[in-house]
């Protein structure tokens, strides 16, 4: 896949950052604490969608982008030439000479793709010099960010299919190119079952799925000759779009053709419904495909939908066998960005001691977690009871059983001695050295869908989801706690 990085984008992707990742790499440089150890999170601070849980995803996508981290002679050159207000050029060729030899060091610790996640915990945990980290920031919120939004939704989307395959069909509406092909990925690991954007099929292994659009109806004489038409070229994939001129009518129609491939000994793979009252029709076209004997046939589905539509046509007994689901899935309709955040938490101290860093906000969701940070998962009976983010720099017996959600106090839960527990922030990189290898992302879905049966369904809900025990370590809270008041006595004072 990293291939698929290099024919793309055929120049380096280094430059891909906010231009204020440049000038403060180069203020840290010229004021000599570009190598302070220093530790980011990324995370993000509520669920999209309203959503009772999250998924993360686009780690593979962040090895690809580390695995090319490199500042190129032409990325020099366009820097050299950048002038300031004073039209003289913002950085000093030492600077430039520094980046060009840069070269990645850090260590990567990550929430594995596919992994359900909630609000706070951090996805990565980036250790290393404090320029690197800085300059990291932009693009991997990018990749991070789209992703995990794409694979939450289509989860949602999956969690209330019944089991019934979700195609995303996309791409046509997606938010420009990469969108799309990031789009395609990402709603695979949430469960979708294939893709109809090819090129995504290619490059990263998806199922290819399709039917055929109106125009190919409207290019023949009439609905049947476009069906016969369809059944001669491609027995052996016979979906119809039937709602061209009259669903129903158009079912006929495909009745009659399937009567025809049936004579050949070949079968009605399907007919797909784009509009209409998709209950009432798909009901009436299942009666009439079971009357002529074509019950193995399927309908899918499509019509701008999305998990509510899904759900309510459920509710209303839809005999629906297949959902294809595009610009609601692939755009994020309802809610199009994660707003995860890459934030300093601790930076070394010349002793080798760290530093906790915190920022502080009037809002409580905006005030960062300080610490070199671990999110620990509980389990009781093979379901998630709770999660705690604690301080590794706290000692390991010190480690209380009690985690407290820091924008509700009254949020707290004691965790049972008899709960297994699973460290879900992984290396990935030790000192710029990957040590992880993504799995094959047939392997993630699997994973993905695995992990969500895991969830307590009220959490799954669509509607004002179960609220899921996530939050503090004791002592982290207590740390966060002491250091809001220190930080606001000391912006507060005159003196
Ligand atoms: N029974 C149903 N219950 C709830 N929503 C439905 C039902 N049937 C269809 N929808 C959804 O309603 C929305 C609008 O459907 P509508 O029937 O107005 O579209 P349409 O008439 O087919 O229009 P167009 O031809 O522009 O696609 C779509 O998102 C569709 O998926
Ligand atoms: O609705 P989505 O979830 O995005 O699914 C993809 C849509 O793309 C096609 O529509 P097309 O571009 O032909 O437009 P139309 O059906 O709305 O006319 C297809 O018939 C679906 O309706
Ligand atoms: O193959 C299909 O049916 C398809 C593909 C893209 C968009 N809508 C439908």
């Amino acid at each position: 896949m990293t291939s698929f990085y290099k024919s793309i984008y055929k120049s380096s992707l280094t430059l891909l950052t906010d231009f204020y990742q440049l000038t403060m790499a180069y203020g840290y440089w010229k004021s000599g604490v570009s190598e302070k150890k220093s530790v980011f999170h990324l995370y993000f601070r509520k669920n999209p969608f309203k959503s009772g849980y999250s998924i993360a995803s686009g780690l593979e996508l962040v090895i690809n982008y580390i695995n090319q981290f490199q500042f190129k002679n032409e990325d020099i050159e366009y820097l050299k030439n950048l002038k300031g207000n004073d039209e003289k050029n913002i950085f000093e060729p030492e600077f430039l000479d520094y980046l060009k030899h840069l070269k990645f060091s850090c260590d990567i610790d990550a929430v594995e793709e596919g992994t359900v996640l909630f609000p706070n915990e951090p996805i990565l945990r980036i250790s290393g010099p404090l320029i690197q980290c800085q300059l990291l920031e932009t693009p991997l919120l990018n990749i991070i960010n789209f992703h995990t939004l794409i694979t939450t939704k289509a989860a949602r989307i999956v969690s209330v299919a019944n089991n019934i395959p979700v195609l995303e069909f996309g791409i046509r509406r997606a938010q420009g190119i990469d969108g799309g092909l990031s789009a395609s990925r990402a709603a695979y690991i949430g469960g979708c079952s294939g893709t109809s954007n090819t090129l995504a099929g290619k490059i990263f292994d998806i199922p290819v799925k399709g039917t055929h659009s109106h125009s190919w109806v409207m290019a023949f004489e009439n609905e049947l000759d476009s069906f016969y038409a369809l059944a001669k070229v491609m027995p052996n994939n016979v979906v119809f779009l039937v709602d061209t001129y009259d669903t129903l009518n158009g079912v006929k129609k495909a009745i009659e053709v399937g009567n025809w491939l049936k004579k050949q000994n070949k079968k009605l793979i399907g007919i797909r419904l784009d509009s209409g009252d998709l209950a009432y029709l798909s009901i009436e076209a299942r009666k009439l495909l079971d009357q002529s004997g074509f019950k193995d046939t399927i309908i899918i589905a499509s019509n701008d939908l999305n998990e509510h539509i899904i759900s309510s046509l459920n509710d209303q007994g839809a005999a629906i066998t297949s959902w294809g689901v595009g610009t609601q899935l692939v755009t994020a309709f309802d809610e199009p960005a994660l707003g995860a955040v890459y934030k300093l938490a601790a930076i070394q101290n010349i002793d080798g001691t760290w530093k906790h860093s915190i920022k502080i906000s009037e809002q409580s969701i905006k005030i960062s977690t300080p610490g070199i940070l671990q999110v620990r998962r509980f389990y009781k009976n093979n379901y998630f009871f709770a999660d705690m983010i604690f301080d590794t720099l706290t000692e390991k017996n010190e480690i209380e059983p009690i985690i407290i959600d820091p924008e509700d106090i009254n949020r707290f839960y004691k965790i049972p001695k008899e709960c297994e527990f699973e460290d879900l922030l992984k290396p990935i990189y030790k000192n710029g050295v990957q040590v992880y290898q993504s799995p094959k992302l047939i392997e993630t879905r699997e994973k993905c869908l695995k992990m969500i049966d895991k969830l307590h369904s009220s959490i799954k809900r669509l509607l004002n989801p179960h609220h899921y025990p996530a939050g503090l370590e004791k002592n982290l809270f207590d740390l966060k706690t002491s250091l809001i008041h220190k930080m606001k006595d000391k912006n507060n004072s005159f003196s």
